[in-house]
């Protein structure tokens, strides 16, 4: 069977949503229950909040993932180490209540509720990535600023081999179901396989609709809300050039929305750096799915100089030049050449300011 036949990748496809699903359900009884008092929040070393939530759902996914493919190697954002500090017992017993209350989570024996058992399956996604071999990756809670805000947030799984994005999923619990129909409710999973296009069901797994499907009227240029994560003047400068109104949203969710039809560009620049500080350098798991939607959508993704996306490097995807996705592929050439337009005068005032 080749990597694009019909029936390619439909196990994994129906896991992974199971595991997406189910992840899902984690995340807003944790939000329902723990982040509107805003209680048990760490910061990382990378200071981003991690949550009961990120852990309790990669608990989840890695443990529906080792279940149906124990040989799969799993790059995962989150790892258990810090809760294994004894000064962190009662997030370590929130945790596993968020996982282990119902079975139906797929962590409900007495055995598989224990304290070791959960942190082991959170450390499943300690894999280092690379070129050749099949592997997952797993962003349980993307956006995790957006999920504290009770906004956009996205639990994200995708499936890549020798270094090609072949499976994406994306469960988006606060998306409207309709982007103009609020009635219809909010919840959805995306979904794109490698040669058999994109889909949108609701989080129950009804009413699998084909992307894009939402011509919108407005040219949405979608961004980071978070200023640490892009250079918001630079996507200013593009916007204007291409009169594209700004959109900030939280996580992969904005590939999803463009995904749709939504928007028309989405658009992530490393953010300046100051003291000489290395730019971020963007991770697999934030990128990985999001890109397949988009091209099983028809659309393009690349970096900011219309160079591929790079998935082999390992955990990270190197040196970050920003990357650019459109569903409409003569828009995503003019938007590379407004951002070279764009980097130029910044450059240029740049040296303007230095004596
Ligand atoms: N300094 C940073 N620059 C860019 N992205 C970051 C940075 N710190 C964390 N992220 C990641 O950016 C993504 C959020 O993207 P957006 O800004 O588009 O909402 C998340 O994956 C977040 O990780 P996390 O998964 O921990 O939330
Ligand atoms: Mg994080
Ligand atoms: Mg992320
Ligand atoms: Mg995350």
């Amino acid at each position: 069977m080749s990597l694009t036949s019909p029936e390619a990748f439909s196990v994994e496809k129906h896991v992974a949503i199971a595991a997406v699903r189910r992840a899902c359900l984690v995340t807003c009884t944790v939000f329902n229950q723990l982040v509107r008092d805003r209680t048990d929040i760490l910061q990382k070393e990378d200071e981003s909040p991690v949550t009961v939530g990120d852990y309790a759902a990669q608990a989840v996914i890695n443990t529906v993932l080792k279940n149906a493919f124990p040989n799969d190697p799993i790059v995962g954002e989150e790892g258990a180490d810090a809760l294994r500090q004894g000064s962190n017992a009662r997030l370590r017993e929130r945790v596993i209540s968020s996982t282990g209350e119902k079975a139906q989570w797929g962590l409900g024996s007495e055995h598989e509720r224990s304290s070791g058992s959960l942190l082991k399956a959170i450390d499943e996604g300690n894999d280092t990535g690379g070129p050749n071999k099949r592997m997952w990756t797993v962003d349980p809670i993307d956006g995790t600023k957006g999920f504290l805000r009770g906004g956009q947030y996205a639990v994200c799984l995708s499936l890549i081999v020798n270094s090609q994005v072949v499976l994406g999923v994306i469960g988006c619990p606060n998306i409207q179901i309709h982007p103009a129909n609020p009635d219809e409710g909010k919840g959805c999973i995306f979904v794109a396989v490698r040669g058999q296009g994109a889909f949108q069901i609701t989080l129950s797994g009804t009413g699998a609709v084909k992307l894009p499907y939402f011509p919108s009227e407005t040219s949405y240029v979608l961004q980071s809300e978070e200023p640490k994560h892009t250079n918001i003047p630079l996507i200013k400068r593009v916007s204007d050039e291409l009169n594209l109104t700004e959109w900030g949203m939280d996580s992969q969710a904005k590939y999803c929305c463009l995904a749709r039809g939504e928007g028309a560009v989405y658009l992530r620049m490393p953010a300046p750096t100051v003291g000489g500080k290395q730019p971020y350098e963007e991770r697999i798991w934030d990128h990985a799915p999001g890109s397949i939607l988009i091209e099983e959508a028809g659309g393009k993704i690349t970096d900011s100089e219309g160079t591929p996306l790079r998935f082999g490097l390992g955990r990270g995807m190197g040196e970050n030049r920003g990357f650019v996705a459109t569903v409409d592929e003569e828009l995503h050439g003019r938007v590379v050449s407004a951002i070279k337009r764009a980097q130029f005068t910044e450059d240029a005032k740049k040296t303007k300011a230095t004596p």
